[in-house]
């Protein structure tokens, strides 16, 4: 049996929605190399399937609840893992939120409360997170955020969701040098586009997908696996050195004009 990478690890997965989602392809990677996880899902809604899943795959693994809008929802969250866990090596972010009405046309006609509402899920939510996760990183941690590339240069209708992305990048920044003392480390992954529930909220997503295929150096879309590879690696003693970093998985696409 090869020595596995996580083993003893208590890992905080946000965001796995359904088996598509590239939180519940992280969570497989963590999951067998050996890592101890426990999930956030957002809303009732969501609530049975990441249960069905969960109860499958990784039985016995803690579910709360947990909208990150709220932040008495997110201490109520580190609260129980504090009673239940004690100690927690890592946290997985990737969860995120635009209107939809917002994710198309001119970005100029975004609203103050839709711009807000990004930030707020989508940027400040990883800070809220951070600052409670310190907090049980006894033993030192990783965290990673999940960001894409229209928070980095323009892409036709990621509009708001780019300008939350670009906050992101500098969160991850700015905490990696608060968080570096405790030796907990912080970075983000930027994926290619996958087809994930989330993705149905962009227009022409599927075009963007065949521009990968033509034009990424690879030729070829990112898939849920190897980005799942990417944050264990991150969550490993592999990435011991690496902190405030974005990792672009994305067949190489980012590196073209
Ligand atoms: C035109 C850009 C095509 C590539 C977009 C790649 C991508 C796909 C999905 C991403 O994640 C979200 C997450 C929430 C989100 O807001 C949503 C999603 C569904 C419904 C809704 O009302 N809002 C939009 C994108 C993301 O940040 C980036």
């Amino acid at each position: 049996m090869n020595r596995m990478l996580l083993n003893g690890k208590h890992i905080l997965i946000m965001g796995v929605a359904n088996k598509r989602s590239i939180a519940w392809a992280i969570a497989q990677a963590l999951h067998r190399e050996g890592a101890k996880l426990a999930f956030t899902f957002q809303g009732e809604r969501l609530e049975r399937s990441v249960r069905e899943l969960v109860d499958e795959h990784m039985p016995g693994s803690l579910l709360v609840s947990c909208d990150v809008t709220k932040d008495e929802e997110i201490d109520q969250v580190f609260a129980t893992l504090e009673e239940k866990i004690g100690v927690l090596h890592g946290v997985v972010h990737s969860l995120a939120f635009a209107k939809t009405e917002e994710l198309e046309g001119e970005f100029i006609n975004t609203s103050r409360d839709g711009y807000l509402l990004a930030q707020d899920i989508s940027a400040y939510s990883l800070v809220a997170v951070a600052k409670r996760a310190r907090k049980l990183m006894t033993e030192g941690g990783s965290i990673v955020t999940m960001t894409y590339l229209g928070g980095e240069r323009v892409v036709e209708n990621y509009n708001v969701m780019g300008i939350a992305k670009a906050a992101l990048d500098m969160n991850v920044r700015y905490l990696a040098k608060d968080l570096g003392a405790d030796n907990v480390r912080i970075n983000a992954i930027s994926a290619g586009p996958i087809r994930t529930l989330a993705a149905k909220g962009v227009k022409d997503f599927n075009k963007i997908l065949k521009t990968m295929e033509e034009k990424a150096p690879l030729r070829r879309t990112t898939d849920q696996a190897e980005v799942g590879d990417t944050a264990m690696f991150l969550m490993s003693h592999l990435s011991r050195g690496i902190t405030g970093e974005v990792i672009h998985v994305d067949s190489g696409y980012h590196i073209l004009g």
